[in-house]
């Protein structure tokens, strides 16, 4: 997840090859109230990780639930035959699908209950539900606003002879609560069964299909008649099938087939697998895909995949209800831009209450980008933006995790132009790792964005070029680090570091079985990181780098690294050789006497003893070495800024490359 103020997304061109999406938000926290809710033991795979259902589990830990999770498996231990927390004080966060549906079941059974989440949670309706719930007995205060969260719940005086009215046309959850809550008390029911009678339209519609179907999944059938009647039947009890597969998220999928759509040039060609999710999905909006294919995406169902294709470009403009996938219909609004007219998606009023008011964001957001939105009451017409008339923009996301989703296909605009997303880490609701995810499988327009920091040993450029990976959520490339490790593996192979042996270093350098993994470097099996950090490392890379045959082994691994979102390389020779048309280099030095004592420093806290003459001689010799050298000398590149640190701290450094950075960006 990037854990940023804000995260740029290069101008990208095209998706390709396969991707896994993470499982379903609206079916992870249904099976696992389910499995709460029953006997027994049920062993969930493939399971959500997101900030949604890690609140829901939270709240069933609380509760009393035996809950074991190892990665995306995670097995529930019922509340059928465990004694149940009769007090629980339960945040919720910002989950629609924990806070609803736990309100009814915690209703039902009846305790001394606080159900409470974050500010906008508290904004987000739930009087429906509570005045059903205390239309059958139930007994429910607001402990804020009436008719929002907090609330708290206690026990309740059932009584179900009556059907019991709920209105549907503010969000299906408050249905699909009662639902899931209700054969809770079937052994209390009257011959008849208990029936619901929903008031009015009901929207979100398929989100009610996810709902019985799971029910069923868990031994309760549901009978119902059209929209309106829902009737549990007495001897209705849930029962654990053991074990339940969660399908990839069908919403989630919408941005990756609206990325497949929108993928120019060769590489979009061979389209975009995406697994976890066929076309006989049990969600609602995996109806998206009628949606996209009405616009011009060529997809197509596999066995539990899709796989996108780009088809008509531009896409066809479209005017649809979006009422069954009002989630999915985001990623709608953001491919209107690309269309060949005005697109209307109308009948999603429900927007306004749901991560924040989804019609006035997405309409202020839109026209950022250049475009041209009418937002209407329950619907937003957008008119595309044309070639030329695409501008850079730095997208606000509200807290709302679709919100940055939907943003970033505003990279595949044909101007080539970045897009900005503020607070990118929202997408941790559904989707932690939504942006490496799409950076994984993205290529991008042009270049790469890089920032080359090149200079002597000991001027400080590998912390500083960590730090300024790290504040701009780029990869590292420790350019050193190669040599470093080049001249490791030799002196493991026994060979002599010399113009002698150059053909054998560098095939050393070319197969070195590196890994970069959690700030450790590995060679092979062998964790080498403190071993390349020894000043024999240090020299031993200096020696080999002055090889030209090493130096050329190395450059398609260096010129590899640079990835999607962007990369800080560090080195000697990043802005004059292997990086040359990078957008900002920075030639960072130092004067010998600081950098021998910040050596010296680092070196002492190690507990190492060197003197600092010494060290002060070996700097000027490796100076002099790297200057000199008829490969890649070290000297700045004509067109890098010079950056002297030596009376900087390293976040004033920081800020320095980061305002030369800024300053030349189109936000
Ligand atoms: O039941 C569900 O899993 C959901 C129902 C929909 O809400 P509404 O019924 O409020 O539209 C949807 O927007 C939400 O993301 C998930
Ligand atoms: C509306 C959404 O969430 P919630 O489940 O909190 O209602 C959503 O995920 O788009």
């Amino acid at each position: 997840m990037y854990d940023l103020p804000s995260l740029d997304v290069p101008a990208l061109s095209a998706v390709n090859g396969r991707v896994r999406l993470p499982g379903s938000k609206s079916i992870s926290n249904r099976v696992l109230l389910l499995a709460a809710l029953c006997s027994g033991r049920t062993v969930l795979h493939e399971l959500l990780d997101s900030d949604d259902t890690r609140v829901m589990l939270q709240a069933l830990r609380l509760l009393g639930c035996g809950v074991a999770l190892e990665g995306t498996r995670a097995t529930i231990d019922g509340l059928g035959d465990r004694p149940r927390q009769a007090q629980a004080d339960l945040f919720l966060g910002n989950a629609g699908t924990a806070m609803r549906p736990l309100t009814a079941a915690l209703a039902v059974l009846g305790g001394a209950y606080t159900l409470h989440g974050v500010p906008r949670m508290h904004e987000r309706p739930i009087g429906d539900l509570v005045d059903a719930l205390r239309a059958l007995g139930c007994r429910i205060d607001y402990t804020g606003q009436a008719g929002y969260p907090p609330l708290t719940i206690g026990t309740p005086a059932l009584r179900l002879d009556q059907p019991i009215p709920v209105r549907g046309d503010v969000s299906s959850q408050f249905l699909t609560a009662l639902l899931m809550a209700l054969p809770l008390a079937a052994d209390q029911a009257p011959a008849g069964g208990i029936v619901i009678e929903v008031q009015g339209e009901l929207i979100s519609k398929p989100y009610i299909d996810i709902t019985l179907k799971l029910m069923a999944r868990f031994g309760v059938a549901v009978q119902r008649e059209g929209w309106q009647r829902f009737t549990i039947a007495r001897d209705s009890r849930y029962r654990s099938p053991g074990e339940i597969q969660v399908e990839a998220d069908a919403s989630s999928a919408s941005y990756f087939i609206a990325a497949g759509a929108l993928s120019t040039g060769a590489s979009g060609q061979n389209g975009l697998k995406i697994e976890g999710v066929g076309l006989d999905s049990i969600q609602g909006d995996i109806r998206f895909v009628d949606a996209a294919r009405q616009m011009g995406a060529d997809i197509t169902g596999e066995p539990g995949a899709l796989r996108v294709r780009p088809g008509r470009q531009p896409l066809a403009a479209i005017d649809l209800d979006c009422n069954p996938i009002p989630d999915a219909a985001m990623t709608l609004a953001v491919m209107a831009l690309y269309a060949d007219g005005p697109s209307t998606l109308r009948n999603i009023a429900s927007w306004r209450v749901k991560e924040t008011d989804r019609l006035a964001a997405m309409a202020c957001e839109l026209r950022k980008l250049g475009a041209t939105v009418d937002e209407g009451p329950d619907f937003l017409r957008i008119v595309p933006i044309a070639p030329g008339h695409w501008r850079a923009a730095s997208i606000a996301t509200y807290d709302d995790h679709r919100m940055a989703m939907c943003a970033s296909l505003a990279a595949f605009n044909p101007d080539g132009v970045p897009v900005r997303i503020e607070d990118p880490r929202c997408v941790a609701k559904t989707f932690p790792d939504y942006f490496e995810t799409l950076f994984g499988i993205a290529q991008p327009r042009a270049d790469v964005p890089v920032i080359c920091i090149d200079g002597p040993t000991a001027s400080g450029k590998g912390t500083l070029a960590a730090a300024l990976a790290a504040r701009l959520g780029w990869h590292y490339l420790d350019s050193g680090a190669l040599y470093r490790l080049t001249g490791l593996a030799a002196r493991r192979h026994g060979v002599a570091l010399d113009a002698a042996h150059e053909p054998r270093l560098a095939e050393l350098a070319r197969a070195l079985p590196l890994r970069f993994a959690d700030g450790r470097v590995w060679l092979g099996d062998e964790d080498v990181s403190e071993a390349i950090r020894a000043e024999q490392a240090g020299m031993d890379a200096s020696r080999v780098s002055a090889l030209p045959a090493v130096r050329a082994a190395l450059f398609e691994l260096q010129r590899g690294a640079a990835r999607l979102p962007g990369l800080v390389a560090d080195g000697r020779d990043m802005g004059t050789v292997i990086f040359p048309a990078a957008p900002l280099k920075v030639f960072l030095t130092a004067g010998v006497q600081e950098r021998a004592e910040r050596r010296h420093r680092q070196l002492q806290a190690r507990g190492v003893s060197v003197t600092l003459e010494s060290l002060r001689a070996d700097l000027q010799e490796r100076d002099a070495r790297d200057q000199a050298r008829a490969t890649a000398p070290l000297k700045p590149a004509p067109d890098a800024l010079l950056l002297d640190n030596s009376a900087l701290s390293i976040e004033q450094s920081v800020e320095q490359v980061l305002a030369w950075w800024q300053a030349r960006q189109p936000f």
